[in-house]
């Protein structure tokens, strides 16, 4: 059973005629940007917005109409994945390493509907590692002050290479192993000069689907 696939296309249900629409990032995101694909194809008129590079051109190649932040009052709906889910609907993002764009195109929605396995569910974040976006410039010295927050910090490496983002930075995935206050650990994680962002999404969501092995999907609202 594709578990992200049907969690992905109950959420484009709430797409309606005339949204704008944030595209998430992520092997869960895809299946949402195929259907948008395939019901544009069959009229359905919406404007995207994406989160990633990666994102842009699958929706391009759909054929589904792309506009800017500044073509764009609003974003009526973004559907994106995470890597951890937890009871209050706070999520780990950036296993894909585009935690910054999403962030800012799920900050700028109205609604921000994510779409899981059930192996993202959990009962408190932390086992997947945390990734932090940062600045190059420093980010030795960026890296030592992560990890005096009680982490293990690993610059992240793709192929033998340093991994950059699409805004030209570098993600450290911080192991924190058990996150017991999602809010405060944000806040103390953006004060560090270097540091862009980071992927707690702390009450940004309130709504998640869930696609299980056995076909059934979940919505669970906050
Ligand atoms: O945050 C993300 C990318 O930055 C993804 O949404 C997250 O990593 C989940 O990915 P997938 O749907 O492939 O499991």
């Amino acid at each position: 059973m594709d578990t992200k696939r049907i969690a992905a296309e109950r959420a484009v249900d709430y797409i309606q005629n005339g949204m704008n629409v944030g595209l998430g990032t992520g092997s869960t995101a895809y299946w949402a940007i195929q259907k948008l694909g395939s019901k544009v194809k069959e009229g359905l008129r919406i404007k995207a917005i994406a989160t990633s590079v990666q994102s842009e051109e699958l929706a391009r190649n759909l054929g589904i109409p792309l506009v800017s932040f500044s073509e764009m009052n609003e974003i009526d709906i973004t559907i994106d994945g995470a890597d951890e889910v937890d009871q209050e609907l706070n999520l780990i993002k950036g296993g894909g390493g585009a935690l910054l764009r999403e962030k800012i195109v799920a900050a700028a929605s109205k609604q921000l509907i994510v779409i899981v396995d059930e192996s993202k569910l959990v009962k408190r974040l932390g086992t997947f590692p945390l990734p932090v976006e940062i600045i190059p410039f420093g980010h030795e010295a960026t890296i030592k002050k992560l990890s005096d927050l009680g982490c293990v910090p690993r610059l992240r490496q793709v192929d033998n290479e340093t991994y950059v983002t699409d805004n030209g930075n570098y993600i450290v995935d911080c192991h924190f192993g058990n996150i017991e206050a999602p809010q405060d650990l944000h806040n103390q994680l953006n004060l560090i000069t270097g540091v862009v962002d980071n992927g707690l999404f702390v009450k940004m969501t309130r709504r998640v689907v869930v696609g299980y092995q056995d076909g059934e999907i979940s919505e669970f609202e906050k």
